[in-house]
């Protein structure tokens, strides 16, 4: 089966229980949004992914093979993140072929491409790049591999805006032109929410959707006006927050409308963005 599923997936440090119990799949050739708190647990499962660190429990399965201590499966997967440093003396080019050592076909065309888009001179050191054109030149290095799943663990890191467009373009680009999977690890939802496919939310140590955003978006709503006409068109509805301006209540609900519930005039709803949707699923203070 093509994809990568997490079977069972848990990681404890000490005994802090980061990930619980994780099944889900990354299906082949979709664009995931990873979405999670800070310290959700995003990095830790994408470094178990790529065998970096071991689960406590659980395996990740790609392409119907066991990942762990497989090389032929791990080389399928590369993961671009903070981890990634290169030595600081080592000049950008040369990084290209040592990674084209490890990985295999490495794409020169879309690389030097990409480089003078970014205006980045791969005729430096890695050493001398700023924050963000160290990040820009993992990317650069993450689109080259010939690898089937691309893990992009906060890509935009320190990046301005011009280049973040730039860079959303450009994955867009490549994927059109060599489909695989992407999955991008980000807290900037708005920005990217354009470019997903599929969307998977960790919270609390456990994915709490995992599905096309635009299924996920179709049962997303914001249901206002009066308290007493909003509580009593809501109560059987899965509220996810509750917002109060004025006599004016907002509530945030997420899953399907009961369409036997009579509607009142006085009653507005409307479709909620990935973000406010983000915010409010993993918002421990549901009321306000
Ligand atoms: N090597 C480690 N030893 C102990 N705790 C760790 C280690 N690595 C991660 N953690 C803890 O695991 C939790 C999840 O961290 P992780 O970096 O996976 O979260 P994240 O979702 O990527 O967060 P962020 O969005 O803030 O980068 C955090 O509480 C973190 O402190």
């Amino acid at each position: 089966m093509k994809g990568i599923q997490i079977q069972g997936v848990e990681k404890s440090f000490s005994k802090r229980k980061i990930l619980q119990e994780l099944d889900f799949t990354f299906e082949a050739h979709k664009i995931y949004g990873l979405l999670g708190r800070n310290g959700a647990g995003k990095s830790t499962l994408l470094n178990i992914i790529t065998d970096r660190i071991f689960a406590t429990s659980g395996q990740v399965i790609v392409d119907g093979e066991v990942a762990k201590n497989n090389d032929a499966a791990l080389s399928k997967i590369y993961l671009s993140s903070e981890m990634n440093a290169y030595p600081a003396s080592i000049r950008l080019e040369k990084i290209f072929k040592m990674t084209e050592l490890f990985y295999g076909d490495f794409d020169y065309t879309l690389a030097n491409n990409l480089a003078k888009q970014f205006d980045l001179d791969l005729q430096q050191k890695f050493g001398k790049l700023s924050t963000g054109y160290r990040n820009i030149f993992k990317f650069i290095v993450a689109l080259g591999v010939p690898a089937e799943y691309i893990f992009l663990d906060e890509p935009t890191l320190g990046l301005d805006a011009n280049h973040r467009d730039l860079l959303y373009q450009s994955l867009s680009t490549s994927y059109i032109e060599r489909p695989r999977t992407f999955v991008i690890a980000t807290h900037l939802i708005g920005e990217v929410a354009s470019l997903l496919e599929r969307v998977v939310v960790i919270d609390q140590g456990q994915v709490i959707i995992n599905g096309d955003l635009e299924d996920v978006l179709e049962q997303s709503y914001l249901i206002s006006g009066p308290e007493k006409e909003v509580s009593e068109y809501t109560k059987n509805l899965n509220v996810i927050g509750k917002e109060r301006l004025g006599k004016i209540s907002s509530y945030y609900v997420y899953g399907k409308l009961d369409d036997e519930c009579f509607l009142p005039d006085v009653v507005t709803i409307e479709h909620l963005d990935l973000q406010q949707l983000f915010i409010h699923l993993t918002n421990p203070r549901k009321e306000q």
